[in-house]
């Protein structure tokens, strides 16, 4: 017998005696349809029973939760739960679990004949229901990679305005100066703790594409849930909207930006500087990614920030550790040590003098003198080879000036530094000529070639010209995916030479051991544990990087050395746990559908907290 208070009144149940577990109670409650008497009233004597009122109290019912993309399962809603959240008559008659519902994306997404159109269905299959979304990314990470990523979301991106359906992220615009946190206090999530942040201005590398940018940031994040087990809920992608230069949208009359020059100068730095302190008020030990911002302003802001606040830099830092892995995994197949290489960078911005500094850091952790690593890097940028006769070189570039006659093109350069590894990095597709490989090929036995320029259209070349023009001898790895193929009878494996590798192991480590700041020696942790978990099975088949079916390992395994780097610089404000590796394994989020009536949740794995 329970009692049960309801509206002022006691009212007196009677159960018979084998419902008074916990399933069958539930199924007699949903039975008499006590839905809206359970909302009021109080069981004296099922703790049970209570707490699952509590969990239903708090959670929207009908057709709220349907809409509810954190919450939705669809037709995969039990019995139970239809009958007590009011779904009855809103969902077609059959559950079906979750992997029937998987197989209906997939046979619904192979049908699709065109990767931006896929985008779009994969992004509205996010914006109903996130779990799926996510459970159908990570089971198919290498089909889908290429389009919720680079490629597609380059594509996307110049597209942005047109294929639009719904606003994803925050948008924080030139007009919103002096109130920038409110406009952040209006994201629905209270608790984030990690930020994805672009102002559009050199999107991969197709340049300015104003606020269009935002698929960047909300691309990236997905990957650090799918890859590393970021909660979705935790992150936010934002985009700082301060104009564009580029004529096409502002003439665009669907574009969304603000239809003005980009603001510069002070102007612009007081508003990042608002930014940044407002995540602070707003997502106290939020980590800040920067993005895609312009060689100008990414590294000034890296500079400004990265000892104040959590932060670092993704094509400066990111990109470097996963160059350098590459490098590291490179040497297995060409030999030699890394201080005899010569690196010929054709491009000498963010990723080129970021990939630069870390190959510096490394070879000076090795015990070689911070000048002769310096020689072992070369850049072409622009306006020829960096060498110490050039008039105006910035800074960075002054550092890796050689004193070497000028060149004035790639295949000059090539001719007279004779390098080892040519790595793109200039944002312009096509200049690994056939002509600069067969040079590459004369000149080792094999050449390393990493076009990593993004998205396809931009590589250096692609991985069938680098082996044919190498007579199957380049090693290679790309920004952009290129598909395995068949050389001389042999499978070819190119490697994806993209940070997707490192940013969300780094994130993930840094957000679990509650990091103060995001440090070089991070990446070069994360680089080292990369090169290194390339099986020798895999490196039997020539591989440079372990296959992205294997990132969530990966991504742990990144993590939990970064954190240990944090330990170890007393940047750690988390009480140690005693296996970081285990620690961290717990707070990775796995797309499993909450039991919104049993007594168990089913969805594993906290966010981080
Ligand atoms: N694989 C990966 O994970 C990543 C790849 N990238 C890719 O790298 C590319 C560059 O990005 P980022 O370094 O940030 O861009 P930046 O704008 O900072 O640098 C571009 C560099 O390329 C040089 N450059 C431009 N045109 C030429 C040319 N015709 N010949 C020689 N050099 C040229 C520029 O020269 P100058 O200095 O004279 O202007 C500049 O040094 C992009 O395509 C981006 O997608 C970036 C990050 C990660
Ligand atoms: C991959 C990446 O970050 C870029 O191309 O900008
Ligand atoms: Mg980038």
């Amino acid at each position: 017998m329970y009692k049960v208070q309801f509206e002022g009144q006691e009212m007196v149940i009677r159960f018979p005696q084998d419902l008074v577990d916990n399933d069958a109670l539930s199924q007699f409650l949903g039975h008499i349809n006590l839905r809206s008497i359970l909302r009021k009233s109080a069981f004296s004597n099922s703790a049970d029973c209570l707490d699952k009122m509590r969990r239903l109290e708090n959670i929207p019912h009908g057709a709220a939760i349907l809409r509810d993309p954190y919450l939705n399962k669809g037709t995969a809603f039990t019995k139970e739960e239809r009958e007590l959240l009011g779904l009855n008559g809103l969902l077609p008659p059959r559950v079906h679990t979750m992997e029937a519902q998987v197989m209906r994306i997939l046979e619904n997404l192979r049908k699709i004949e065109n990767d931006l159109d896929k985008y779009v269905y994969l992004n509205s299959l996010s914006d109903r229901n996130k779990t799926l979304y996510y459970r159908v990314l990570m089971e198919n990470i290498e089909e889908l990679m290429p389009v919720v990523y680079t490629p597609t979301v380059g594509q996307a991106c110049q597209e942005y305005a047109h294929i639009f359906r719904r606003s994803r992220g925050i948008y924080i615009s030139a007009e919103d100066k002096g109130r920038v946190a409110d406009v952040l206090r209006n994201w629905p999530q209270k608790d984030v703790r990690l930020i994805v942040v672009t102002d559009g201005e050199r999107i991969l590398g197709l340049g300015d594409l104003g606020a269009d940018g935002m698929g960047i940031p909300v691309g990236k994040l997905a990957l650090y849930s799918a890859c590393a087990g970021i909660h979705p809920s935790l992150s936010l992608p934002v985009t700082i909207d301060v104009g564009t230069e580029n004529k096409e949208l502002l003439e665009d009359p669907l574009y969304f930006g603000l239809t003005q020059n980009r603001l510069r100068g002070d102007a612009y730095d007081e508003l990042l500087e608002e930014f940044v302190v407002a995540v602070q008020q707003v997502f106290p030990r939020c980590l800040i990614q920067f993005e895609d911002f312009s060689n100008a302003n990414a590294f000034r802001l890296l500079d400004k920030y990265r000892d104040e606040v959590l932060c670092f830099n993704d094509d400066i830092q990111g990109t470097a550790a996963v160059a350098l892995a590459c490098i590291y995994s490179a040497l297995r197949y060409t030999g030699g040590s890394m201080a005899d290489q010569k690196f010929l960078f054709l491009g000498a911005g963010e990723a080129g003098m970021g990939a630069a500094n870390l190959i510096v850091s490394a070879l000076v952790d090795e015990g070689v003198s911070e000048e002769k690593a310096r020689q072992c890097c070369w850049f072409v940028d622009s306006k020829g080879l960096v060498v110490k006769s050039r008039n105006n070189l910035n800074a960075h570039k002054r550092e890796f000036a050689h004193d070497h006659a000028p060149a004035s093109s790639l295949l000059e350069a090539v001719e007279s530094v004779r390098p080892t590894a040519i790595i793109g990095v200039s944002g312009q597709g096509k200049m690994f000529t056939k002509e600069i490989l067969e040079r590459m090929a004369d000149y080792n036995e094999k050449p390393i070639v990493f076009p990593l320029s993004n998205p396809t259209t931009k590589a250096e070349c692609t991985a069938e010209d680098a082996c044919q023009w190498t007579d199957g001898r380049a090693v290679f790895a790309s920004g952009s995916p290129f598909k395995p193929f068949t050389y001389a009878g042999e499978k070819r494996f190119p490697a994806q030479g993209n940070n997707v590798y490192i940013f969300p192991g780094v994130g993930m480590g840094c957000m679990a051991c509650w990091s103060r700041k995001v440090t070089d020696e991070m990446f070069l942790a994360a680089a080292r544990v990369l090169s290194g978990l390339v099986t020798p099975e895999e490196q039997k088949q020539g591989m440079l990087l372990p296959p992205l079916t294997r990132i969530r390992e990966v991504s742990l395994e990144i993590a939990s050395a970064v954190a240990e780097v944090a330990y170890d610089q007393g940047l750690a404000t988390h009480p140690r746990p005693s296996s970081l590796e285990t620690h961290i394994a717990s707070l990775m989020y796995i797309p499993t559908y909450m039991d919104y009536v049993g007594s168990q949740d089913c969805d594993k794995g906290e966010p981080v907290k």
